[in-house]
């Protein structure tokens, strides 16, 4: 991938991991993205996972040509992106390690040592020059780790954006389907609890006058920026992307599942264009994530289950709470064959969460559904659409 003439990509693809963060499938891999800025001060933007060692530290050699890097700075320490700060920290024991003072309180629980004469403490606001190059570090803590920082090269007006920006997705993989799809599922299943973060650091990065964007996963962003940022503006605001559904189901035996996809054909005969149905038994439970987020409005149907919600339903509230999710309206449908109580529990994990209309009127199934259910679920989106 070419960036510039003085700045290189080094990252490498990960086509083979099973799960990302052993939760998230990735059909099409990730990237683990690294850059080196050539100037008199040679610097390297962080490293990669353990798992892509050898191929990374192929990639710096060549890139090198056997020059030695004078710096490598850590935008964070989370093992995907710096888990060889030890290798290159030795392979080049005259190269400094920049971080905060976050960074290099933490290194010591990643690594047996500190380098603590190659450290170089940067804080809010503070520039180093690499020669015609230089770099101001803006703090983003809690974008999702506490000791995040990301990084401006103003001579190229490069933000090096650490996670923020980032998409799941191997960079030569044959994922057509845009930008925001994949990297909305990583935002709101990986950064979504830390909204008001975001936006502190969207207000900084707002002052800035940004030409290319080098995240740590998925491709570097250098057109067009704005529809980005507006995305992120949106998903970290916790605002609706679209008006539409997600109808999302914990269905046993299929009854509820019928009565989901009943619901939403007529949903559909009422004009919602924008509707993902989603059997949370065997879907992804990050995409569900991602559509409950990108979506005003939600239907959630769900078996009773030894007097609580199928595990399913249970699990995907716990997501959606964990991830500060807020400003939806919900509907409900509960089925039982002799006490439905689904509702019930639905409404109060929805109840713990911030700014979540629930229509009164649900569908409450016995077993399968029958003619009053289909009055119920007329009425309940009636109440939903209103
Ligand atoms: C292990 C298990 C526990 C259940 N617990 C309850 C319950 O507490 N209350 C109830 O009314 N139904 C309970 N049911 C019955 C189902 O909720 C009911 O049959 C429902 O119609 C299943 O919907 P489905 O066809 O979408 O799976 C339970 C079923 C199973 C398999």
């Amino acid at each position: 991938m070419f960036i510039s003439d003085s700045i290189k990509y080094v990252g490498v693809d990960d086509k083979d991991i099973d799960l990302f963060e052993s939760q998230y499938v990735v059909p099409d891999g990730v990237s683990y993205n690294s850059y080196i800025i050539f100037d008199e001060k040679i610097t390297i933007m962080d490293t990669v996972d353990a798992r892509a060692t050898d191929e990374w530290v192929k990639n710096i050699e060549e890139a090198l040509g056997g020059k030695e890097p004078s710096y490598l700075v850590i935008s964070h320490l989370e093992p995907d992106h710096a888990a060889n700060i030890g290798l290159i920290a030795h392979k080049y024991p005259n190269m400094q390690l920049i971080g905060n003072a976050k960074t290099f309180q933490m290194l010591p629980q990643f690594f047996d040592e500190d380098f603590a004469d190659r450290q170089v403490v940067v804080k809010e606001g503070d520039e180093i020059s690499l020669g015609s190059h230089s770099l101001t570090f803006v703090m983003a803590p809690m974008v999702h780790w506490p000791e995040v920082m990301v990084a401006y090269e103003k001579t190229e007006k490069i933000l090096f954006s650490a996670d923020g920006f980032g998409k799941f997705g191997a960079l030569d993989s044959e994922d057509d389907e845009g930008w925001a799809c994949e990297a909305r599922r990583y935002y709101f299943n990986i950064v979504g609890k830390y909204g008001a973060q975001v936006q502190n650091l969207l207000k900084k990065a707002s002052a800035l006058d940004i030409q290319t964007i080098c995240p740590l996963h998925g491709p570097v962003l250098k057109e067009n920026l704005g529809y980005y940022l507006d995305l992120y503006n949106t998903w970290s605001s916790y605002e609706p992307e679209d008006e539409g559904v997600i109808v999302a189901y914990a269905s046993i035996h299929g009854n509820t599942a019928k009565a989901a996809k009943q619901i939403a054909d007529k949903l559909k005969a009422k004009g919602v264009e924008k509707m993902e149905v989603m059997d949370l038994s065997r879907d992804d439970m990050a995409e569900a994530v991602e559509a409950a987020f990108r979506y005003d409005k939600m239907v959630l149907a769900c078996a009773t289950y030894d007097g609580g919600l199928f595990p399913v339903m249970e699990d995907f509230l716990n997501h959606l709470k964990s991830k500060n999710f807020q400003k939806r309206k919900a509907a409900l449908v509960e089925n039982g064959s002799w006490a439905p109580l689904a509702a019930k529990k639905m409404r109060e994990s929805l109840e713990s969460m911030k700014n979540i209309e629930i229509c009164e009127n649900i569908v409450s199934i016995k077993s399968t559904v029958k003619e009053e259910n289909v009055e119920q679920m007329d009425k309940m989106i009636d109440e939903l659409l209103k």
